[in-house]
């Protein structure tokens, strides 16, 4: 599955809107940039005033005053352009602001089951250079293209007010300019959208390589993985080459249109001074004023391409936006006292076709510790994450008090069920608020309260600034049992009735596993709890057993029982023992 990207009338309704959210800053920045423009277009007009002066005759003193006027008119361009462009970057980062906390609200409420199906590889890409690519567009791009299109369109009826017989001869590069860059801009969206995308497949098989590097090594898949990235990156070299063939087209046509109006308004403008029709004055104008535009065209070109690949990289954030929800909030609240949760011919599917659950039913009785136990793959983590309500079932229900999960807010949901698996991401930040991500309300003493109930208190009194220790990425560094701690801290927080417990515990060192075990019970008092068991011993002390084969519950009673019943249980059991 790949996260969707934006059309192209979703893309421009998107860029309308946030432009009308800042209508003033951008009235302003154009305001102040027409005023450097038209400061900046006295220049050649003087000069062309100084030449006609010349050829007709003139006084000292006129000249002076010209020279003078000329000297304020470069000065006021000065100080306007620096205001200009002060107030173009002002809005340049208040846009890209925008768009940045727009991005983050939706990448944080992506639906996890999309998340992991599309893979993170291309959601990363999204989140740093398809940003950086739209944040170097609106901050430098969007103020740049103002810039020059005011100066263009200015300088083009300045020429015209000038003379304008002698102006049509800045059309002449027209013929060129137009098609070549008509034929890129039409070529270059969907040849950027492919770089883009290449580049995205190719950072997530590196990284997958990467992270799963001993895997690769332990199952000898170093070659297959090699022949992926070479293919990954055959495709990112074909589309850069792409991208590189059309601007080696765009290049030359449009460095070749710049010369034409030049050389055309020096000829034509010649023949017009010969035939009397214009002034020497007024043909060195416009030849000044065409020499003048080339930069500020050659830049809106070079922007043109450049937003090509902000407007990719945007609609590949905007596309984000585009992912459906995975469960709607309904009405329904299940009562203060309801606590019980029941499975009703749950099925789940990954991918569509391919059921992993096969219509499972369940009923938990509150405060039972129900171990789950079964071969590998047969659906217990599947049948977990249901339980929780991570992922909603593509058949059938999960309910607490005849609410199903998936209907709940996601506050709400946790205050009832929660999933607690040996992944426990350490935020950076201060201690307290990794806490307070279970409860934003909670006080120092309730964030104590839950420290102690998991025997963590004294590390965290201990750290240099307790509570408010910075933790996390260069941070003060947790050990694995003290991230598991906080986590399990965090559940004490939400206080469900309900645990769904995945290998809490199974990667830690025998020692670090005792005491937090020790951590756990105390969490799992008065609570139900489904523990996913990956050690018979666990389904021995529980209170019932639930054997998943294929998809399926195929037991389920008290350990006794079905040791007593001789099937399926029986037999993992006694080939554990003897173990
Ligand atoms: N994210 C996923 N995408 C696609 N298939 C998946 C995914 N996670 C699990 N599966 C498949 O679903 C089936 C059930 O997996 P699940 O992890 O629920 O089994 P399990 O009983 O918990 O196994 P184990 O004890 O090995 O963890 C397996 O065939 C597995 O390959």
């Amino acid at each position: 599955m790949k996260l969707p990207v934006a059309d192209g009338p979703a893309l421009r309704r998107h860029t309308a809107a946030l432009l009308r959210r800042h209508r003033r800053g951008l009235a302003g920045v154009v305001a102040l940039h027409v005023l450097a423009a038209t400061a900046g277009l006295a220049g050649p007009w003087l000069l062309g005033r100084l030449v006609d002066g010349a050829v007709h005759g003139t006084t000292t003193s006129a000249v002076d005053r010209t020279v003078a006027v000329l000297v304020v008119a470069v000065l006021a361009q000065t100080v306007l352009i620096r205001y200009a462009q002060r107030a173009a970057m002002v809005l340049g980062e208040t846009v890209f602001a925008d768009l940045r906390e727009e991005f983050v609200g939706r990448v944080t409420r992506l639906p996890l089951s999309t998340v992991e199906r599309a893979g993170t590889g291309d959601l990363v890409a999204r989140t740093t250079t398809d940003v950086d690519r739209v944040q170097y567009t609106v901050r430098f791009g969007v103020p740049r293209i103002l810039v020059t299109t005011a100066t263009i369109s200015l300088t083009l009826v300045a020429a015209v007010l000038t003379s304008p017989l002698v102006a049509i001869g800045l059309l002449a590069g027209l013929p060129l300019l137009l098609p070549v860059t008509r034929w890129y801009l039409r070529r270059a969206a969907p040849a950027y959208l492919r770089e883009s995308a290449a580049y995205a497949t190719l950072n997530g098989t590196i990284t997958e390589s990467v992270e799963g590097a001993r895997t690769v090594d332990a199952l000898g898949l170093g070659a297959r993985r090699r022949a992926r990235v070479d293919a990954d990156l055959r495709e990112a070299f074909a589309a850069e080459r792409r991208t590189l063939g059309l601007r080696s087209v765009l290049f030359p046509g449009v460095d070749t249109s710049f010369i034409l109006p030049l050389v055309a308004v020096l000829a034509w403008g010649a023949y017009l001074v010969s035939t009397g029709d214009a002034t020497v004055g007024a043909v060195t104008t416009i030849a000044l004023y065409a020499s003048q535009i080339i930069q500020p065209i050659g830049e809106l070109i070079f922007w043109l391409d450049e937003i090509q690949v902000g407007a990719t990289s945007l609609a590949r954030i905007l596309g984000v936006a585009d992912v459906h929800a995975d469960r709607t909030e309904g009405d329904a609240r299940p009562g203060a006292d309801d606590t019980d949760v029941r499975a009703d011919a749950v099925r789940y599917a990954y991918r569509p076709g391919h059921d992993v659950l096969h219509g499972v039913d369940l009923a938990l009785r509150p405060g039972e510790r129900l171990a789950v136990v079964g071969p590998s793959g047969a659906g217990k983590s599947t049948l977990g994450r249901m339980l929780a309500g991570i992922h909603p079932p593509t058949g059938g229900s999960v309910t607490v008090g005849d609410v199903p999960l998936v209907d709940l807010p996601l506050d709400d949901l946790r205050g009832h069920v929660a999933l607690v698996t040996q992944e426990h991401h350490v935020f950076v930040g201060p201690l307290a608020d990794n806490l307070r991500l279970a409860d934003p309300d909670a006080d120092d003493a309730a964030l104590e309260r839950a420290l102690r109930a998991v025997d963590a208190w004294d590390w965290v009194a201990a750290l240099p600034h307790g509570l408010a220790t910075e933790v996390g990425s260069g941070g003060t560094p947790l050990t694995p049992a003290q991230a598991q701690q906080v986590a399990l801290a965090r559940l004490v927080l939400l206080d469900p009735h309900t645990l769904v417990l995945d290998e809490a515990t199974s990667l830690l060192d025998p020692r670090a596993a005792r005491h937090l075990e020790r951590s756990l019970s105390a969490v799992l008092q008065g609570r139900t709890v489904v523990a996913i068991a990956h050690r018979l011993h666990t389904a021995h002390d529980a209170d019932r057993v639930a054997v998943v084969d294929a998809g399926r519950i195929s037991e389920i009673g008290p350990h006794d029982d079905l040791v007593a019943a001789d099937g399926e249980y029986a037999s993992l059991w006694r080939s554990w023992q003897r173990e």
